[in-house]
Parts: C-alpha cells; sequence; structure tokens
C-alpha cells in the first residue's frame, strides 16, 4: 500500500498523542499509527495579541500542549517518548480567533458570527522527537499549519439554537462539528475537511516524508529539472522508503532543512533513469511478527489482565503488577504491547480496557471469548507448533500423534468447553436468524455443548422446544455455564452419543461445529441415523465455516490450517456440504452466511431417503 511506509516510519517507536480530542485520536488511528493518549495539560491561554498571524498562535499553542507531555512524561519515569505530537484548531473570522465556547451564550455568539458567512480554520500541529540521554532530555520540533474555507449557509435563529441545545458545540473550536450534526451548517469546504475536524492528515504524511524520507539526490535532480516540487506526495515517500539511503529520521529534517538529499552511494541505472524499487514491506515484516501478537493477547488473558482493569481499572503498571502476581518491568512491558494493539488505553490515570477488551476478553460476560483464547493458547499453540510436518506428509502427520480427545479428561473438556460455549454465544443469534426456522416447534442440537445455541433458537422462535443432546461427561459440567437456579423454558438436556444412542425425536436437527469433527466414514455415519429419525419435512440445519473460494481467503484460513493439523476431522466446502446433505436424503438445500465467518446449510427430509 502506498501510504503505509510514511506512517509506517511511525511504526517502531513510542509515539504518544498529546491531545484529549477523539476526533484527533480516530484520524490517526484511522490512518494506522499506533500511539498512546496523553492528554496535555497545559493551559490554552497564551496571549493572542502577541502572535503576528493566527496560525503563529495555533502552531505555538500546539507546541506548548506537546512540550507539557513530553517533559512530564520525561521526569515520571526518565523515559520521554520517541515522538509527541500536540495539535490546535482555531476558527477565525474578521481577525478574531474563537476558541471552545465556555457556554451556550458564546456558543451563540460565535455560531451568529460565522452565520452566512466565510471562514477560515486553522489547525497548528507540533511533532516533537525526543532524546533522552543520562536524565536529560532533548527534544526536536517540528511544526506547521493547514487552513480550509468554510462557508456557512444563511441560518435562522431557530436553527442555531436548536444546534446549541444538541450539546455538540461545547468541546469544538468555534462552536460547530463539521463532521457531525454541523455539517448541516456547512454550504461549502476549500481545503482539506479533516483539518477542520481537528487534524490536517495529509499535511502531517507529508511532512512525515520530509522527515523520514527526504528525497534522494537523483530525485531531486530530475524534479528539479522538471520543475516539480521536491516532496509532494506520499508516493515519493513509499518510493524512497525502500533504499536505505535517505531513510530514517534525520536531525536536518527535524530542524526544518528538509529537502537536502542525505550523502551516501547512489546507483545509477543505465539509461539515466532511476528504477523505482520495490515498496517496503511493511505489511509483510507485521506478518512475521504477528504470533508474537497472538502471544501477547493470550498471557494478557492467562494472566486475567484484563480482568482485573475491568474491575479495577484504570490501573498503574505496578498496581496491576502486584494484583496478577507478576514483575512489574514484566508487566509494564505486557501492558505497552497491549496499548499499542489497541486492548489497552493507557491515560495518565494509569491503562485501562478498550471496550473491546472488556467484552470479549475479561473472562465473565455473555460476549466473553477468555475460554476460547484460552483454548488457542494450551491446544491450538501447541498442535501448530507441528504445522511443517503436517504440510510436509499431509493429515496422516496427525493421526500418527495421539489425538487431543477433549473428552478424555476434565481439565481438557471443561477448557474445551468454555472455548464453545464463549464462540457459541457470539454467533448463536446470527445462526438462530440465518432462516426462517418458525415452521419447527421442535428441535434437537446434536453435540450442543452448553446449549448456547439452544438457548437463542429457543429465544427467537417462542414455538419451539430445543433437546440438547451430548455426551453424558458434557451434560454433568453444563450447569456451571450458566447462572445458578437457571431452568430455561423450552429447553432440556438429554444425555447420550449420537454414534451409539437413538437420537430424541425432534422436526429440526442441528449440527453446530460437529461435522467437521468427523473422518468422510463417520460423517456418512452420522448423517444417516439423523436421515432415519428425521420426519419426511423435517429439517437438518448444518453450521460450520466453510473452505469457501467466496468467502476471503483470510476468513477460511485457519478452517484450511485446522484441516491439515487435524487427525481425523476435516474441512470442507459448501458444495461437499450440499452433496453430503443430498447423499442422505435432505432436499431443497439452502445456504446462508451467520456473520463473516460462519456458514449454515438447511436441507429438508424428502420423503423418500432414495440420493
Ligand atoms: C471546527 C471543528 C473543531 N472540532 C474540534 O474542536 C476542538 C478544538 O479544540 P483544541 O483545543 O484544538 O483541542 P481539544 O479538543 O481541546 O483537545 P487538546 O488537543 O487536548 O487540546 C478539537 O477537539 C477538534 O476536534 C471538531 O470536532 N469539529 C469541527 O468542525
Amino acid at each position: 500500500m502506498v501510504l503505509s511506509p510514511v506512517i509506517g516510519k511511525l511504526l517502531h517507536k513510542r509515539v504518544v498523542l498529546a491531545s484529549a480530542s477523539p476526533r484527533r485520536r480516530e484520524i490517526l488511528s484511522q490512518a494506522g499509527l499506533r500511539f498512546e493518549v496523553v492528554p496535555s495539560r497545559f493551559k490554552e491561554k497564551l496571549d493572542k495579541a502577541a502572535f503576528p498571524t493566527p496560525y503563529a498562535y495555533a502552531i505555538e499553542t500546539a507546541k506548548q500542549k506537546a512540550l507539557e507531555v513530553a517533559s512530564r512524561m520525561h521526569q515520571k519515569d526518565l523515559r520521554a517518548p520517541d515522538v509527541v505530537i500536540g495539535a490546535d484548531t482555531i476558527v477565525t473570522i474578521g481577525g478574531l480567533i474563537l476558541e471552545k465556547p465556555a457556554d451556550k451564550q458564546d456558543a451563540y455568539r460565535m455560531l451568529s458570527r460565522l452565520n452566512g458567512k466565510e471562514h477560515s480554520v486553522f489547525t497548528g500541529v507540533a511533532i516533537i522527537h525526543c532524546c533522552s540521554e543520562d536524565g536529560q532530555l532533548d527534544m526536536d520540533v517540528c511544526e506547521f499549519h493547514e487552513e480550509t474555507m468554510v462557508k456557512f449557509s444563511e441560518l435562522s435563529e431557530d436553527l442555531l439554537w436548536e444546534y446549541i441545545d444538541s450539546g455538540e458545540p461545547m468541546d469544538k473550536a468555534g462552536g460547530y462539528g463539521i463532521q457531525a450534526l454541523g455539517g448541516m451548517l456547512v454550504e461549502c469546504v476549500r481545503g482539506d475537511f479533516l483539518n477542520v475536524v481537528g487534524f490536517p492528515l495529509n499535511h502531517f504524511c507529508k511532512k512525515l516524508v520530509e522527515l523520514y524520507c527526504p528525497p534522494r539526490r537523483e530525485d531531486v535532480q530530475r524534479v528539479k529539472h522538471e520543475s516539480i516540487p521536491a516532496v509532494d506526495t506520499f508516493e515519493i515517500a513509499s518510493d524512497a522508503a525502500q533504499g536505505d539511503e535517505g531513510c530514517g529520521p534525520s536531525r536536518a529534517g527535524v530542524d526544518g532543512h528538509s529537502g537536502q538529499a542525505p550523502a551516501g552511494p547512489q546507483g545509477p541505472d543505465t539509461n539515466g533513469l532511476v528504477e523505482n524499487p520495490p515498496p517496503f514491506p511493511s505489511d509483510l515484516l507485521d506478518l512475521i511478527d504477528g504470533f508474537k501478537a497472538s502471544k501477547a493477547l493470550f498471557t494478557a488473558c492467562k494472566l486475567k489482565v484484563f480482568d482485573v482493569l475491568k474491575e479495577e481499572g484504570p490501573l498503574k503498571a505496578v498496581d496491576v503488577a502486584r494484583k496478577i502476581n507478576a514483575s512489574v518491568c514484566g508487566t509494564g512491558r505486557l501492558l505497552d504491547v497491549c496499548v499499542a494493539l489497541g486492548l489497552l488505553e493507557k491515560t495518565d490515570t494509569g491503562y485501562g480496557n478498550t471496550r473491546l477488551a472488556s467484552r470479549h476478553l475479561a473472562s465473565e460476560g455473555a460476549c466473553s471469548l477468555h475460554g476460547f483464547v484460552a483454548y488457542h493458547d494450551e491446544h491450538a499453540w501447541t498442535v501448530f507448533t507441528d504445522l511443517e510436518s503436517a504440510v510436509r506428509q499431509g493429515p496422516q502427520a496427525a493421526a500418527g500423534r495421539p489425538e487431543e480427545d477433549p473428552s478424555q479428561s476434565r481439565d481438557r473438556r471443561l477448557r474445551f468447553m468454555r472455548a464453545m460455549h464463549g464462540l457459541t454465544q457470539l454467533t448463536a443469534r446470527q445462526v438462530a436468524t440465518a432462516f426462517d426456522l418458525s415452521r419447527f416447534t421442535s428441535a434437537c442440537d446434536l453435540g450442543g455443548c452448553t446449549g448456547a445455541l439452544a438457548r437463542e433458537l429457543a429465544r427467537e422462535y417462542p414455538r419451539l422446544k430445543v433437546t440438547v443432546f451430548d455426551l453424558p461427561e458434557v451434560i454433568e459440567h453444563v450447569s456451571s455455564f450458566h447462572p445458578e437456579g437457571w431452568q430455561p423454558e423450552r429447553l432440556h438436556f438429554v444425555p447420550g452419543d449420537f454414534f451409539k444412542d437413538d437420537l430424541p425425536d425432534a422436526q429440526l436437527y442441528v449440527l453446530s461445529r460437529i461435522l467437521h469433527d468427523w473422518a468422510d466414514d463417520r460423517v456418512h455415519e452420522l448423517l444417516s441415523r439423523v436421515s432415519r429419525s428425521c420426519k419426511p419435512g423435517g429439517g437438518l440445519l448444518v453450521v460450520e465455516t466453510a473452505l469457501d473460494e467466496r468467502r476471503a481467503a483470510r476468513a477460511s484460513l485457519p478452517a484450511a490450517l485446522n484441516a491439515l493439523v487435524r487427525a481425523q476431522g476435516r474441512e470442507r466446502s459448501l458444495a461437499e456440504y450440499r452433496s453430503l446433505l443430498g447423499q442422505h436424503g435432505f432436499r431443497d438445500v439452502q445456504v446462508a452466511q451467520a456473520g463473516d465467518r460462519l456458514d449454515v446449510v438447511l436441507g429438508t427430509r424428502a420423503s423418500s431417503s432414495a440420493p
């Protein structure tokens, strides 16, 4: 991707956004930048009259915000971040600088001034590079500003007050937010829209190009010859990024003398034209590092970091370390990695969960994937270590290994149940509603484990009675997955083995994430048992992640690999599932997707079992 080399230059640095503005945070994170947020405590009270232009004021305020954060962080742990970014947005009209309104009257005064006219929005930005040596903090400041012209329509008093009463103006320069309701006030915009919202992303990227990838000498010569500005597009950055020479932060760049070509050998080509080296492989490097990210997530889950922070966050690293009984240094690093992975947030008061982490990574809660993560950490991780032999020898390599049977030991079984419970809860609604199942009044979820899908089916279809049929040693533990005294309506559990025992009577049979666990002969055996139990007009619902070309390769990748490392089971394509159902007397086979990872196949039992 063309842009990634620019932002990629900051990926391996500790970057801090010295701003409390949620808009700035969003703009930068959507651009792929990884950073911590440390709002500045600098009071925005510089004497405006002392500045020759409004933007000089915005730049200075941005700089002071960033400097305050850099020196505070340095003082605190004698380790300043590598880069601190500060910004300040102001609105100007008729020589007047408008910042955030103090109250509703103030907002009204501002909006009345802007009404029907064109005004300027300036954002000043400061990028500070910090370097601490022997306890001393050295800082290089790079600063710039961007101007955007915004014209308001003629607006009625009523509309202005309605807008003010919405509360939106209060934390925004000029008393409006162009990205939300305030967009209705705006007739036209000349310049960078994001600059109005709070951060001039385009100019920022160009600045990064200047700082980290000054053009090579031959580019400068060619450019001069063609009289095109030296660095004006991100593409130049991506091109310049691959060579060793010319990349990396340069003091010259930071000081603003960025048009200099760096010294160093340049490789001339044969025709006097410089060949474009290949783009910098940022995505590939991320891929190489991917396993570390998974392991960091697994470890934080195992140590219950997300539980601790859900209950008591935000907390400092030292407090988290105490609570999880781990070293302060190790915990601090793990927490910082979790921040970089977008699982935690770091502010002045300490580390806190993101919503994603609280919802899915803490061990309790309807959407918890904690058990699923633990299963991957303790089981899948080990199994995938053997991927090389599986690839060399095919799935028989896995067959030679004693299969990890989830029902072999109590602990392993419970771990597997927790994984399935979390995952099924997350997708149960999508599965239950993938088809209209209201014509059925009874269903049997074969291998339905803790009843997470059965419960959703009963909830979705008020006439439906659902039986969960699973091994006795599984049913025995079901109550520990539900609140005490749980007595679900129209849902009951029957112990049994679907290969040996009679299947409970039902109009609809469900096989959710079951078939991929079994080799073809066992799948046929199971389907023929289901087919014999199912009355004509009854249904079979199969839920699987199919190997399917329609789905993005990425989403079906784990399934493709699982098939290699699993001893007996295998993943199948949708065509195979259709054909399997057909072979066992199910007609009108339909397919739907439940979310982006699951396929649901529904067939109706024909009156004759002949294919
Ligand atoms: C014109 C306009 C402004 N804003 C917001 O106005 C705040 C300006 O104030 P600031 O002093 O630059 O920033 P802050 O919010 O106080 O944060 P900080 O960086 O900590 O000073 C920033 O939020 C901007 O997004 C919008 O969201 N939309 C708009 O259309």
